[in-house]
């Protein structure tokens, strides 16, 4: 677990007079799953969004498998290969199931337009392959029989499982889940806990999280960045990060 995915050196936000984010650095491995926790208005989101190109940082690095992204807009950085879901769930809510899958891979179709226009069998052949591809996705995640369905109609929980198939039919190196279990009841965060280690496990890509649900936290990421206030406190393993008073006393009165 040594070949780094990301590596964010130094990173800074500053918003008007506030430091959101300060000298915050990490590494996240291959094959990692890595989380980011602290109270509320730690700065964990606005380094999310840093990272996935939703903000330019006002200094620092951010290194995407050898490639420098900091201030690159968030396509740019999903074409390589870093994709994210968002706190609320953002689907076309009036397109079906299917369709948000579909739509999620025509950003990755790389015909032209006059192929398409003409209907070429080339054309036809990327359009069966990304039906195929979504059919497989929805299998994967449980969800096939409500293909037809609006999004916006599905359970809160299918909805979250909707928008990690749409961040995975696109073959990401490194998924960023933002709150994953907010929402979910306790069966739902069990399956989401298994879910987020088969993707690991079965699709050679590392996960970088962010999450207030400490008993999911603890029970699958390899290592936790603490923030506060804008700054990391510790990076470790579960079992350390626990026990560091630091950390205890961070969330003094928060758990
Ligand atoms: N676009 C923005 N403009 C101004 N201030 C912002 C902006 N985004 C975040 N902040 C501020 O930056 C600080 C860090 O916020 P951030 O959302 O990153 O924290 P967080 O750790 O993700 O919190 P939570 O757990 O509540 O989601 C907060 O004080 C917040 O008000």
């Amino acid at each position: 677990m040594s070949e780094k995915i990301l590596s964010v050196n130094g990173l800074m936000m500053q918003f008007g007079g506030l430091l959101a984010v300060d000298s915050v650095s990490f590494d996240v491995s291959k094959n990692e799953i890595f989380a980011i926790i602290g109270p509320n208005g730690a700065g964990k989101t606005t380094v999310f969004n840093c990272v996935s190109g939703f903000y330019k940082p006002t200094a620092g690095s951010i290194t995407l498998n050898g490639k420098a992204i900091a201030g690159y807009p968030s396509h740019k950085v999903a074409r390589h290969g870093l994709v994210r879901t968002f706190q609320n769930v953002r689907l076309f809510k009036h397109l079906t199931v299917l369709e948000n899958l579909l739509v999620a891979q025509h950003t990755q179709i790389k015909s032209s337009l006059l192929p398409g226009l003409l209907n070429l069998p080339s054309y036809r052949r990327s359009e069966r392959q990304a039906l195929n591809n979504a059919v497989k996705w929805l299998d994967f995640m449980g969800l096939r029989q409500f293909a037809n369905r609006e999004a916006g109609n599905l359970a809160y929980g299918h909805q979250r499982r909707l928008e990690i198939a749409r961040c995975m039919i696109t073959n990401p190196r490194l998924l960023l889940l933002d709150e994953p279990a907010a929402g979910l009841n306790p069966q739902e965060k069990k399956d989401l806990a298994d879910l987020i280690n088969q993707l690991r496990n079965d699709f050679d890509m590392s996960v970088l999280l962010i999450e207030h649900d400490m008993s999911l936290i603890m029970g699958i990421s390899d290592r936790i960045l603490v923030m506060e206030h804008g700054k990391p406190i510790v990076t470790d393993k579960p079992e350390i990060v626990r026990a560091d008073p630091r950390v205890i006393k961070a969330y003094l009165g928060e758990e």
